[in-house]
């Protein structure tokens, strides 16, 4: 499904790179949990997969094809494809959600077309569906920003949801929830990689949550992968390597 060969990413001005030659393969119905200390580059290689970062060397291949260079309509498939929630939640304030469902972030048109109120009307029955999934469809008509953070994310899922992903990337996605919510918004995230067979790729700060809810735990270190295995693997010296950097022995 996914295959990353060789990918580098060294931002610009920045000495280091931020990933350095990872290599992986991912196959559909995976849920990955990555771990890695703070400045480790999950951030950097997951948005390397839906391009939101472009690589500096080596190849991103979805589906057989090298997304690397892909722009325009083909990368917006691509992004379609391979949904992304984040920490923050990347909603749309002082809009309802409704709205936040029906139109991307990035996408001004589609805020027009609402404004002027000609979305069609399947779109916006498909929009109440997937609040409806998501638990929050009596949320509708209200301003994202009067939500708590663990209903925002729920509008942020039910956003990607709409895009039918095969994939969804995560950045982080319960780091700012409390751990009731937390739980709340990992336990949907499993349903649906369970139910819907939709493939995960999860950046996480705990390792119990990876433990918990992950099939397969990807450790990241000073940009480069330093465990991939099954979540029993991760042992306590394993943990050492993931999160310790040499910079703490000098
Ligand atoms: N846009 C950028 N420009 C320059 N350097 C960047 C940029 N984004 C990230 N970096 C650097 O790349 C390295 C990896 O950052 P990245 O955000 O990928 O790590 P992370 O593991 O996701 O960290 P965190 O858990 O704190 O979000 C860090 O040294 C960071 O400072």
């Amino acid at each position: 499904m996914l295959k990353i060969i060789n990918v580098t990413k060294k931002y610009p001005k920045s000495e280091a790179a931020a990933i350095k030659n990872v290599n992986l393969q991912i196959k559909t119905g995976e849920f990955i949990g990555i771990l890695g200390r703070s400045g480790a580059g999950k951030s950097t290689l997951i948005r390397c997969i839906n391009q939101l970062v472009r690589p500096t060397s080596g190849e991103v291949i979805w589906n057989g094809k090298n997304i690397t260079e892909v722009e325009g309509r083909e990368l917006l498939k691509v992004r379609c494809d391979i949904g992304m929630i984040f920490q923050n939640y990347n909603l749309i304030n002082r809009v309802d959600v409704l709205t936040n469902v029906l139109v991307g972030k990035s996408s001004k048109i589609a805020f027009w077309r609402h404004v002027i109120g000609v979305f069609p009307k399947d779109k916006i029955n498909q929009a109440l569906e997937a609040l409806e999934r998501v638990g929050i469809k009596h949320l509708a008509y209200r301003r994202v920003d009067e939500l708590s953070g663990g209903q925002q994310q729920r509008v942020a899922i039910a956003r990607v949801l709409m895009q039918n992903p095969k994939l969804i990337l995560g950045d982080e996605p319960v780091a700012s929830l409390d751990p009731i919510t937390t739980i709340m918004i990992m336990d949907f995230l499993k349903e649906l990689h369970e139910k819907e067979k939709i493939t995960m790729i999860i950046n996480l700060h705990n390792v119990e949550l990876a433990k918990k809810y992950a099939t397969r735990i990807i450790g990241i270190n000073d940009g480069q992968i330093v465990f991939d295995g099954l979540p029993e693997q991760l042992t306590d010296d394993i943990i050492k390597k993931i999160y310790l950097s040499e910079k703490d022995f000098v």
